[in-house]
């Protein structure tokens, strides 16, 4: 069944990417499960042309290891453009104060995931390439992403697939161990944890999206994010002619 879903997946990206008369991909890769699975089936596709882009932040250095090894094991080249400058730029500006990694205004820490954003379309036009998002089903649902930063793609290959069946993916196309098993982290602040700070687990929320089932308490936490945050999933709202 995932091998078939591979496939199905790798000729989709290949389609949309020659579709708009891109040459290739280029993917942010954070060192975690949905980066790495993302790049992976775009290298299917497109085995010389993927570029993987690692854009540190103020990130526990872990990360960019992993996210190496990730490039390593499927043979992606990447390019590694250091975002702490430009980052810490904002900060003072805005705060008047320097950055702790321990800052958990979103305000602020937004700012990270759309500097990335800048630096993946700077990249994509520059390869003619598109900028190949890691969203899956379950941080779509409760808008698990920032707006205009990985929010901001060309495509969403992973986007009908909750977490438990990205990580069944994972294990199709030969991702690290370790990958698959660590934490799903935003990476926004010193120790963040996605669980942590959404409230409930992506068991609870996959069983959620996929049966409509769960504790009372589980549902109303992530029908309030749905709710909340359902203005990211579309274009801006644009009035009648009056
Ligand atoms: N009703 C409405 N209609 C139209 N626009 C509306 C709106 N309500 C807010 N907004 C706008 O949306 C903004 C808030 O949305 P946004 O800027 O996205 O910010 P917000 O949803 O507050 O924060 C981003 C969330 O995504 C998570 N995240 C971010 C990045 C990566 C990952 C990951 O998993 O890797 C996760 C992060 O941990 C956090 O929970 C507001 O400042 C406002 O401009
Ligand atoms: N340090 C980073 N370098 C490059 N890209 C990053 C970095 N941090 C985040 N990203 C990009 O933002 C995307 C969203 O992050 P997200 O945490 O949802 O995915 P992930 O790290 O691949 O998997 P997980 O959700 O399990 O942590 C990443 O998939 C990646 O494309
Ligand atoms: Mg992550």
């Amino acid at each position: 069944m995932m091998d078939y879903l591979a496939d199905k997946l790798t000729q989709w990206i290949k389609a949309e990417i020659q579709k708009a008369g891109a040459l290739g991909a280029v993917v942010g890769l954070s060192g975690g499960i949905d980066s790495a699975v993302t790049a992976a089936l775009c290298k299917r596709a497109f085995p010389d042309h993927v570029l993987g882009v690692i854009m540190p932040c103020f990130s526990n250095p872990q990360d960019a290891k992993d996210a190496r090894l990730v490039a390593e094991t499927l043979g992606v080249p990447i390019e590694t453009v250091n975002l702490d400058e430009p980052f810490k730029w904002f900060v003072h500006r805005f705060t008047g104060q320097d950055y702790d990694v321990h800052c958990c205004d979103m305000s602020i820490v937004n700012i990270k995931p759309r500097l990335r954003m800048i630096t993946l379309y700077h990249l994509a036009a520059r390869h003619n390439y598109l900028v190949v998002g890691t969203g899956n089903r379950a941080e779509l649902v409760v808008g698990h992403f920032t707006k205009y930063g990985d929010g901001g793609v060309d495509l969403l290959p992973i986007a009908n697939l909750v977490k438990c069946q990205v990580k069944e993916l994972a294990e199709e196309l030969g991702i690290p161990r370790r990958i698959i098993d660590k934490a799903p982290s935003a990476g926004l602040w010193f120790d963040h944890c996605d669980e942590k700070e959404m409230g409930v687990t992506y068991k609870d929320l996959d069983h959620y999206i996929l049966t409509e089932e769960g504790p009372e308490e589980v549902k109303e936490i992530i029908q309030n994010l749905e709710r909340k945050r359902e203005h990211k999933k579309f274009l801006p709202p644009i009035p009648p002619v009056f």
